[in-house]
């Protein structure tokens, strides 16, 4: 009998074959409804279709009609709910087979909505056709054969297998092939997607290997406790181990340096032992989730030691847990040593290759440190070469250079190879020397310096004669800290140049009072301008040729209340020194202005006034606009104005100074050279800086009269500055034989106690009057005749 048949004539019968299925398939719940219901019963027979088919009669004899066709109702919708609302697609096939027996294929007897989707066709189309017409699937295929051996066997059948059929959609399939009866129950599953993930993270595997192999870095990972789980080859060539050697046998803690390890262990807990806290030192920030990045010593398999830097990360599960470590290090030998290179070059004189500025204070705290703790003295030697500024620049920088290594060479001969030299400055050295005995030793070590420095040295030819001054100060006698040690031996420096040079100095019980004394001024001098304690005072210049009074010098002068009367050579250095040059400097510009132009009006006279300059002042940026402002606002005509500024100062950095002359004489001011004949100034930059005037140092002047030197300086200055159409004042005149002197040698003007001192404002005029009534009236001792 047909199935069509069967069909119309018993519409219940299809139900009940599918319903069979359904019993075979969910046999466990029917037998119980069986049973527990006790409404029907349920016989299968297995029916031949001419030899060619086989179908699967179920026949439900039920005990009532309405029960039996409830049974087979709720057994179909069951077999249809579980079947369509299956993920899977899910397929009924009966096998077909030829008169020998042979499956020839399977035909389809159920689809769910799934296999539509899957295969792109309803289920209409699939219904009463066979596999290999379907499907891509030959009879004479392997698969094929795997199926009809279920059928054979009762052996179910799992497989996966790519999907290359366009009409499929799916890429990958995985289908479970149960027998059922003289057929198969198949269940597809895509698994596409999985296979896409599976397939990523074989990709990403792969080339997570492939980074991990080939990554120009060591890379070691570890388990938690520390033993390698797993290594590069560039670790095998940092380590000089092979993977097998290390992998699963040793702990991290075998590639480091143990002292080293236990150090840093016991900088975290005084108690730790190797065991316990060697790997957690490597991993204590990694630990909590940082990315740790140190230098170590990594010991080779050789014994070998290299600087690395080592970075761990722990690796961690999804819950958070740490499950192992992962280091990665690279050899920075190369990077030390450039490291060490350029720390060189940062703290060490390029030129001597002496410890630098920098470095030489650290040093000097370390050794004042370390005298400190164990009671010992330190002596710090100040060394400067005299007249280094003179040789420089007549036999030129090269030479100059030449000059200070060989000085750097002999001070390094002199003292011992735990003593510290420094080149600080130009020409100026430093000896620190820990463990001194005695201020007897000091000394001698002192005075060898000097010897040391004092022999010629042969530079292109020229034998040049260096000496040295040495400023000594001995921790803890005479300085409590490295910066007190420095700064009084350098003090004691400059004293040892004022005494003559080629000598040293030690600072002493007087300098230390000097020190106190100048803390006193300066502090005293800070509070000078407001206290109103400065003044200014005017000393009379006069033409030598006419004898009148052609002009006045301002000269600062400063009076304490407790402290009285204060020398300006005393306090400009001072002043200059602290920077307060600069406010006090400004206040008597403006004051020098003022007063002058006034004196100036009150006696009707075309007088100059001079305004001294210092060094530091000549810094000032905003200079020029100073002097304009105390030119505009004295109403002072610039021309009348002579800025004195010693000669060291133009030559001390030519374009800068060059620049701000320029703009000086832009305003209409007049440039005196002060002092000349004490610096190193030649006369091509008094033609360069276009000066007007020079001053002649008094201490030419002084012994004109009697030393034949002297005199011979005087003359030539006077000489050459008229050749360069320069003036030329005589200062510090003092005596009658000087003013002849001068006047002999036709000197253009004079200033000193011998014409008249400095005075206050109130009593210029009164001095500048008695002066013109009585030329000849000086105030010292009287010589008439000279001037006219
Ligand atoms: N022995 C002797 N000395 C004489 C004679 N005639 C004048 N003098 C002194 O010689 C110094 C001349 O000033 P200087 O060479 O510019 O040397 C000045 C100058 O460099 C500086 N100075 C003075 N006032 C100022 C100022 O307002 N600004 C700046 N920057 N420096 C100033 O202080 C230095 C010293 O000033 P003073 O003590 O006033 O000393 C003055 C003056 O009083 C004399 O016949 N015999």
């Amino acid at each position: 009998m047909k199935a069509s048949a069967l069909d119309s004539q018993r519409p219940w019968v299809w139900k009940t074959i599918l319903s069979a299925v359904a019993v075979t398939l969910t046999v466990t719940q029917l037998w119980r409804v069986d049973h527990g219901a006790g409404v029907g019963k349920l016989s299968t027979i297995i029916i031949m279709m001419s030899g060619t088919s086989i179908a699967v009669w179920a026949l439900w004899r039920e005990y009532s009609r309405v029960g039996k066709m409830r049974g087979v109702e709720q057994a179909h919708s069951q077999f249809l709910a579980a079947a369509e609302t299956s993920l899977d697609g899910f397929g009924l096939f009966e096998s077909v087979r030829d008169e020998a027996g042979r499956i020839l294929d399977f035909r389809v007897l159920y689809v769910n909505a799934n296999i539509e989707r899957l295969v792109g066709q309803s289920r209409s189309e699939l219904l009463g056709k066979t596999l290999c017409t379907v499907t891509p699937m030959k009879a004479s295929g392997s698969l094929f054969g795997r199926f009809c051996r279920v059928v054979a066997t009762g052996e179910s059948l799992n497989e996966e297998f790519p999907v290359s059929t366009a009409n499929i959609k799916a890429s990958w399939l995985q289908i479970q092939v149960v027998k059922l009866g003289d057929g198969l129950a198949i269940t597809f599953s895509d698994i596409s997607g999985a296979k896409e993930t599976q397939e990523r993270y074989e990709h990403l595997a792969e080339f997570t290997d492939s980074v991990f192999q080939n990554a120009p870095f060591s890379i070691v990972t570890t388990d938690t406790q520390g033993m390698i789980t797993a290594m590069n080859s560039e670790a095998e060539k940092l380590t000089g181990y092979r993977r097998e050697e290390l992998v699963g046998k040793a702990s991290l803690t075998r590639l480091h340096d143990e002292r080293e390890l236990l150090g840093r262990a016991v900088a975290i807990d005084s108690a730790a032992t190797l065991e316990e806290y060697g790997f957690e030192v490597l991993t204590a920030g990694a630990a909590v989730g940082e990315m740790e990045e140190q230098e170590w010593t990594l010991i080779r398999r050789d014994g070998a030691r290299t600087p690395i830097n080592l970075a761990v990360r722990a690796v961690t599960t999804p819950s958070g847990q740490v499950s192992g470590f992962v280091s990665i290090a690279f050899d920075i030998t190369d990077r030390r040593q450039m490291m060490e290179y350029v720390t060189h070059l940062a703290t060490h004189d390029q030129l001597t290759g002496l410890t630098g500025r920098a470095l030489l204070q650290d040093k000097t705290v370390q050794t004042v440190e370390l005298a400190r703790r164990y009671g010992t003295k330190v002596a710090v030697f100040v060394i400067d070469l005299d007249h280094f500024k003179r040789i420089n620049d007549s036999l030129g920088h090269t030479a100059g250079d030449q000059i200070l290594i060989e000085a750097a060479q002999r001070l390094s001969r002199s003292v011992r190879s735990t003593d510290v030299v420094a080149r600080v400055g130009g020409d100026e050295f430093v000896v620190v020397m820990p463990d001194i005995t005695t201020v007897d030793d000091v000394e001698q070590c002192a005075a060898n310096l000097v010897a040391r420095l004092a022999p010629e040295i042969s530079i292109e030819g020229h034998l040049v004669h260096v000496t040295a001054s040495v400023g000594v100060c001995i921790y803890p006698d005479f300085a409590s800290d490295a910066k007190h040690l420095l700064k009084r031996a350098d003090s004691a420096m400059y004293a040892a140049k004022e005494n003559g040079r080629n000598q040293f100095q030690i600072f002493s019980e007087s300098m230390l009072k000097e020190t106190a004394e100048r803390l006193t001024m300066e502090h005293a001098l800070r509070h000078a301008l407001g206290n109103k304690e400065l003044s200014m005072h005017y000393q009379p210049q006069i033409s030598l040729t006419t004898g009148r009074v052609t002009g006045m010098e301002a000269l600062l002068r400063w009076t304490h209340p407790r402290l009285g009367s204060i020398s300006p050579s005393q306090f400009i250095p001072l002043a200059e020194e602290t920077g307060l040059i600069v406010p006090i400097g400004e206040w008597a510009f403006m004051t020098a202005c003022c007063e002058g132009k006034a004196l100036r009006d009150e006696l009707d006279m075309d007088l100059t006034v001079s305004i001294n300059l210092s060094p530091r002042q000549f810094q000032q940026k905003n200079l020029v606009h100073v002097i304009e402002h105390s030119l505009s606002k004295s109403g002072l005509s610039p021309d009348k104005l002579q800025i004195e500024i010693t000669e060291n100062m133009l030559m001390v950095n030519s374009e800068h100074v060059l620049d701000k002359l320029q703009r000086m004489r832009e305003l209409g001011v007049r440039i005196s050279i002060d002092d000349f004949g004490t610096g190193f100034c030649s006369f091509s930059y008094l033609l360069e800086y276009q000066v007007d005037r020079l001053k002649i140092d008094q201490s030419f002047v002084k012994k004109a009269g009697t030393d034949a030197n002297a005199a011979a300086v005087v003359r030539t200055i006077i000489a050459m500055s008229h050749g360069l159409n320069i003036k030329v004042v005589a200062e510090g005149v003092e005596t009658d034989e000087q003013m002849r002197f001068l006047l002999r040698r036709k000197c253009d003007e004079a200033q000193g106690n011998f014409i008249a001192k400095p005075v206050s404002q109130a009593e210029f005029c009164e001095v500048v009057r008695r002066y013109a009534n009585n030329p000849s009236a000086p105030e010292s001792e009287p010589v008439s005749g000279l001037v006219r």
